[in-house]
């Protein structure tokens, strides 16, 4: 009995070792197999192939998944036109477009002392697909019947609203081709566009009648205005005065006139050119780019393929200028799709915006989207701004906040020992929570494009909003897109694959010295070919031939002026702007973009622009600073000022900048011939308004440079 018993006993502490080790082998060695082979799956996967192309001889990638380009998103929907009728006739029912109600505007004196507009806004109100279909048609037959022509063109000059996409959907419906303008644009270059694309109908919000008033000797071509309502703003006093020169009507007249005249449709057809946008600016003086309906739809099919099952579940957050691609596209997408579409504006984002009532409710936490597009400059803000906010929390908040963000981030690079799900849901309970509460908390997927995002910020909003920060490339001229970054790549710093509707080549910039066979990876100009690259300039036939070019099997490529670098997995990295890459003194090539996109991650600085040329050895910085952050250091050092401008002048000041850029340098591994050695600091900000930015909030170098002529000399002596 015994021996059975010891033997009994023996095969249970066998067992029971057993036991033990295939716990450990199921609890955690499976896991880690599994996770090594998921992350090595996931980081291996071929994003973009080679694919051999026609025209100049380059090193040309296509998407992975898209042996085909594709062109349009639907069987019928070749143009933006059929794509929205479509849309329209299949989600009868869901809501497309939602605006806040205005329960008042108020005058009130902002930190800076000067006056500003508050609004107290409500909850969003919607229009159904079905409800905007009717609007359209109205819209449409109500401009037919003021007598706009088909054949002539409309100019939308409004900040991003529901009439915005009501008006750009009617025209296409009367096949009218529509001018966007940046509702920033000065008197000079908004008389400029409209006469040089002999605008007929200036569709404009009552805020902007004044602007066209002041120009309305110099307007050659204009015959009628129609104007949004704005709820308390007064133009009665404008509208009699203008009368004479023009026919005014309200947006609601037209609709009216419309639904009391209905006009049979006129249709486009894809070759038809349905928008001529204005480029930023940032390089010089825009250029007018003629874009098709077979441009834009080819566009809107490559981006639902972006985005994971978008459906009209979705409800995106619409607040970036609707006169830039990116924003055009994003919306024509999220039509396609089906999605709710809520409106905002940059100055009522988020609960403490600049133009929110104190109080009440940004945009964001009212509609709580599950989609957004951001532009790089306003990522950055929400960094500093959520950097700010923990810095100003207890010691152990501040601590708990570090150690989420350092779990998470190893989680993300590949640590297989952190980031596990039960960890997540922990820090996303305890810490991000709260974070993620500014967007509205439901934020799946955020899109960035139109300027490089620095590597931390993609980072530190990824973990922060708890979702990917998807990365575009793209220009006015290739219709937004050329490639994007896919959903499931956590890499940062790159653009991932091309679009399924082009090819993205580089060729050879020999006198910049990036060639395709350079090593370790494959640089060059890159040139974009496919359905979504434009006609060309308006109006301008040297400069669309010097960067415009048909190949011989019919494909047309764009030379973007872009500097790139194919990464093994067919993922582009955009290196900067030709124009941008300057070379120092001793011949040392400095990537403007790149390095102000890495220095821009100070808490300290709000806009920075870096300054190079040949005939020195070292690079000098403009260094617009955060207020915020560098009065608060200013007050805990004890320092006397003025005011803010006294202080930008302090040379404690400017050391204290100068030590956190040199330190952002170090880790963004900058050479140390790309940090600025001298800096100046300036008080007032870059806004589109001071015409030192885009509307898309990117820097206008060559304004900056002259209007800080002196101050830049000054940086050199
Ligand atoms: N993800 C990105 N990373 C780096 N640069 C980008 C990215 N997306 C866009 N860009 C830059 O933006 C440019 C396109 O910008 P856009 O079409 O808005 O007008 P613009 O080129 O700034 O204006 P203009 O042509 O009048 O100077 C690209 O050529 C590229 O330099």
């Amino acid at each position: 009995m015994a021996s059975i018993d010891a033997g009994n006993s023996i095969s249970l502490q066998h067992n029971s070792r057993d036991a033990h080790t295939i716990a450990i082998f199921v609890g955690v060695l499976v896991p880690v197999l599994f996770f090594f082979l998921f992350t090595n799956m996931k980081n291996r996967r071929q994003r973009g192939v080679r694919v051999e192309v026609g025209g100049e001889t380059g090193l040309a990638f296509r998407n992975s998944q898209y042996p085909t380009l594709l062109e349009i998103p639907f069987e019928g929907a070749s143009t933006i036109a059929a794509l929205f009728e479509q849309s329209c006739k299949h989600h009868e029912h869901a809501r497309l477009l939602g605006t806040r109600k205005l329960i008042n505007r108020q005058q009130e004196v902002g930190e800076d002392g000067k006056p500003c507009e508050r609004l107290h806004l409500g909850n969003y109100e919607w229009i159904t697909y079905g409800g905007a279909f009717k609007r359209v048609s109205n819209f449409a037959s109500g401009l037919m019947q003021l007598g706009h022509k088909t054949g002539q063109r409309t100019a939308i000059f409004a900040e991003t609203r529901a009439e915005w996409l009501i008006a750009l959907q009617a025209c296409f419906r009367c096949n009218i081709t529509v001018v966007s303008i940046y509702p920033s644009l000065g008197g000079e270059a908004l008389a400029l566009s409209l006469n040089e694309t002999e605008v007929s109908t200036v569709i404009c919000e009552q805020k902007q009648m004044q602007k066209l008033i002041d120009i309305s000797q110099h307007l050659d071509t204009v015959k009628r205005i129609v104007y949004m309502e704005d709820k308390g703003i007064t133009t009665e006093s404008s509208v009699s005065r203008t009368s004479s020169h023009w026919t005014v009507s309200s947006f609601s007249e037209v609709e009216s006139l419309g639904r009391q005249n209905p006009a049979k449709p006129n249709l486009p057809v894809p070759a038809d050119i349905a928008v001529i946008m204005y480029t930023s600016g940032s390089t010089g003086i825009p250029k007018g780019v003629m874009m098709t309906h077979g441009n834009v739809v080819a566009t809107t099919a490559a981006v639902t393929t972006i985005v994971p099952e978008l459906s009209s579940e979705d409800i995106y957050l619409a607040y970036l200028p609707l006169g830039h691609i990116f924003e055009l596209a994003a919306e024509c997408t999220m039509v396609a799709m089906g999605c709710a579409i809520g409106y905002g504006s940059p100055s009522t984002l988020v609960d403490s915006s600049n133009m929110i009532k104190k109080g009440t409710k940004g945009d964001a936490p009212i509609l709580r989207p599950t989609l957004m597009t951001a532009v790089p400059a306003i990522l950055d803000r929400l960094r500093d701004g959520v950097r700010r906010k923990v810095e100003t929390k207890r010691n152990i908040s501040r601590k708990l906040f570090d150690i989420s963000y350092r779990r998470s981030l190893a989680a993300i690079e590949g640590s297989w020992n952190s980031g596990w799900a039960v960890e997540k849901l922990l820090w996303d309970k305890i810490v991000f929570r709260k974070i993620r509460a500014i967007l509205g908390g439901h934020v799946r997927g955020l899109l960035s494009g139109g300027a490089p995002l620095s590597e931390d910020t993609q980072r530190f909003v990824n973990i922060c909003i708890g979702a990917p920060i998807l990365q575009g490339y793209g220009l006015t001229e290739t219709c937004a897109g050329a490639t994007f970054s896919e959903w499931d790549d956590s890499t940062v710093g790159r653009v991932g694959p091309p679009l399924p509707n082009c090819y993205v080549k580089l060729v050879n910039w020999e006198d910049g010295g990036y060639m395709t066979n350079d090593s370790p990876m494959p640089q060059g100009e890159i040139v974009i070919g496919g359905a979504n690259v434009t006609l060309g300039y308006f109006k301008r036939k040297v400069e669309t031939n010097e960067v415009y070019k048909m190949d011989e099997r019919g494909t047309r490529w764009f030379y973007t002026g872009d500097i790139g670098r194919f990464h093994p997995d067919g993922c582009l990295e955009v290196i900067d702007r030709k124009k941008y890459i300057i070379k120092l003194q001793h011949g040392e090539r400095v990537p403007l973009g790149k390095v102000e996109a890495a220095l821009v991650v100070s808490h300290y600085v709000e806009n920075i622009m870096l300054n190079g040329d040949h005939l020195h050895s070292y690079c000098v910085a403009l260094v617009v600073p955060s207020l915020k952050a560098l009065e608060t250091w200013a007050q805990r050092e004890m320092l006397v000022y003025n005011d803010f401008e006294d202080l930008c002048q302090k040379k404690e000041a400017i050391t204290e900048i100068h030590l956190s850029l040199m330190k952002v340098a170090k880790q963004a591994n900058l050479k140390n011939f790309e940090i600025p050695k001298k800096i100046k600091l300036l008080p007032h900000p870059w806004t589109p308004d001071t015409n030192l930015v885009t509307a898309a909030l990117k820097l206008k170098r060559g304004v900056i440079q002259q209007t800080f002529e002196e101050e830049l000399k000054e940086l050199y002596n």
